[in-house]
């Protein structure tokens, strides 16, 4: 019986491509940005982001993450813009984090890894549900932000606040009238490149939105985050951290920014 995956030793992202060979693809993520390397290109647009609070539902131990999932049966909670075309509407958000703070975040920057990353996931209208378009190209958008080590956040505290009623892996709890905006930066200028999800299935189907701007987090905060459990009730206890993939070729890849 094959151990599902997870960011362990024996089932963590280096044991993934035997389950999904597609680990080994030609657009993998995260990747390393290399501002240097990334073209500006001034035919993108500003990202528009529309999203409307009380479509948030709750709040879930996926034993992966932590993820706030939203209601997506109408166009209510959008992006729109950026470098895609058409309407993706937000389906939840997560986090990725590390065991200390000089590490966490997937995609990092020259090499500089961050205390954690927030993904706002967003799939594609012109398919009829999430699941359909996460096995298309152009099927998923995910915004990613940065937790650089600062001050408090506040608004990210009403998100931790929580997490007493998550411990473990599948408890959730109700999560109404979170406006996700609110975790988002002053600027909204980003590098975007075509990639996947960054964990199993890994499918090829993501354009990666990130923001150069971090958001700021306290040290006491993230170490909420790692109060978190991989492990279910009754199960040996298991502290959520370092559930990161690390960067992935970038294998020819364009990389392009929103901004000079
Ligand atoms: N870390 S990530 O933002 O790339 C990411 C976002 C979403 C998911 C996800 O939804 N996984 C479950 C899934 C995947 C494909 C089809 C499904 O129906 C569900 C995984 C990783
Ligand atoms: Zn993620």
């Amino acid at each position: 019986q094959t151990m599902s995956w997870g960011y362990g030793p024996d089932n963590g992202p280096d044991k993934w491509a035997t389950e999904f060979p597609v680990a080994d693809g030609e657009r993998q993520s995260p990747v390393d940005i290399v501002p240097g390397e990334a073209t500006y290109d001034e035919s993108l647009k500003a990202l528009n982001l529309q999203y409307d609070p009380s479509n948030s539902i709750d709040i879930l131990n996926s034993g992966h993450s932590f993820q706030v999932t939203f209601v997506d049966d109408s166009d209510s909670s959008t992006l729109k813009d950026g470098p895609i075309s058409g309407i993706y509407r937000l389906k939840q958000f997560h986090f990725h984090w590390g065991a200390s703070d000089d590490r966490g975040s997937e995609h990092t920057v020259a090499g500089t890894k961050f205390a954690a990353e927030l993904h706002l996931v967003h799939w594609n209208t012109k398919y009829p549900s999430f699941g359909d378009a996460a096995s298309q190209p152009d099927g998923l958008a995910v915004v990613g932000v940065f937790l650089q080590i600062g001050a408090e956040n506040a608004n990210l505290q009403k998100v931790l606040d929580a997490f007493d009623s998550i411990k473990t892996k599948g408890k959730q709890t109700p999560f109404a009238d979170f406006d996700p905006s609110t975790l988002l930066p002053g600027s909204l200028d980003y590098w975007t490149y075509d990639g996947s999800l960054t964990t199993p299935p890994l499918l090829e189907s993501v354009t990666w939105i990130v923001c150069k701007e971090p958001i700021s987090v306290s040290s006491e905060q993230m170490a909420k985050f790692r109060s978190l459990l991989f492990s279910a009730e009754g199960e040996a206890e298991s502290c959520m951290m370092d559930n990161y993939r690390p960067p992935q070729p970038l294998k020819g890849r364009s990389l392009r920014a929103s901004f000079q």
